[in-house]
Order: structure tokens, then sequence, then C-alpha cells
């Protein structure tokens, strides 16, 4: 039988507060473009981000991959620079990138590829509210 592929999500979710605001722009753009979440003391949200990782399903583990190792992989790369956390003040990759939901998909991406095993990782879709929802697949 051939190797069957499988993909697998963990989720996990996160508190931040952040203000849209690109210094390319000047403040009458960015209250153009962005309205209210361009207020100047910022804003927060309970983000809630789904990490896949594809891959083929070991024949003696059963597994994808042990999500008890993505547990740990998703509590380096996204816990621990982001939660409760500034996104514009805390987070150095954000003084210069505008603190979008795309920016910061891209930005979980990069950590998560890090730790991951090469060419597994599949997917990062962000809930930046229940309405607001971004898919990054590394293109
Ligand atoms: N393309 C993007 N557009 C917007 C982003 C973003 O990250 N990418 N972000 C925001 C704001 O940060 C904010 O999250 C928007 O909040 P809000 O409009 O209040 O969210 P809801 O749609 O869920 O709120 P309702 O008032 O219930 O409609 C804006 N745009
Ligand atoms: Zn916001």
């Amino acid at each position: 039988m051939s190797e069957r592929i499988g993909f697998i999500t963990r989720v996990q979710s996160f508190s931040a507060c952040h203000r849209l605001h690109s210094k390319s722009l000047s403040d009458e753009e960015n209250k153009r473009i962005y309205g209210k979440c361009n207020n100047p003391n910022g804003h927060g949200h309970n983000y809630t981000v789904e990490v896949t990782v594809r891959g083929k399903i070991d024949r003696n583990t059963g597994m994808v991959m042990n999500l008890t190792d993505l547990k740990e992989y998703i509590e380096e790369a996204i816990m621990k620079p982001l939660d409760h956390k500034n996104l514009d003040l805390d987070v150095p990759y954000f003084a210069d990138v505008v603190s979008t939901t795309e920016n910061l998909s891209v930005f979980i991406w990069n950590n998560m590829v890090k730790l991951l095993p090469p060419d597994s990782l599949y997917e990062i879709k962000i809930y930046e509210t229940d309405k607001n929802i971004v898919v990054y697949r590394g293109e």
C-alpha cells in the first residue's frame, strides 16, 4: 500500500494589542485607510491561530507528527513572542511592518518553519475576530 498523506492541525489562542499605522503613509492616509484601527492608543484582540502540518502518516507510529511536539513548537513560535504583547512595540519584526493579520500570519509562518521538518508546514490560519480570518501558505 502506498504511503498516505495526512494533515494535522493544532489550535492556539493568544491576546495582543496593536495599531494599524503605516510609516510609509501620511497621518491623513493612515486615518482614512485604517479608520478606528488607527486609534493612536491601539486596540486589542483575542487571536486564534490554526497551524496545519502536512506529511506522511508514519506506518509505525500512525502519526504525521506528534501533536505534543507541535504544541511545543507553537509555544516557541507564537506564544512566547506574541501573547500579552503590544505587537508594534514589543515585537521587533513589527517596528517597520504594519501589524495586519496578513503580516502576522507571515511572521508566524516564518517562526514555525524554522522549527518544523522541511516542507511540512502547510497553512497558518488566523482568526483576528470571529469575522476576520486570514490564511497564509508560504507563497
Ligand atoms: N486586510 C485587513 N483588514 C483589516 C485588518 C487586517 O488585519 N487586515 N485589521 C483591522 C483591524 O485591526 C480590526 O481587527 C478590525 O476590527 P473590526 O472591524 O472591529 O472587526 P469585526 O469585523 O469583527 O467587527 P464588527 O464591528 O463586528 O464588524 C481592520 N481591517
Ligand atoms: Zn486590530
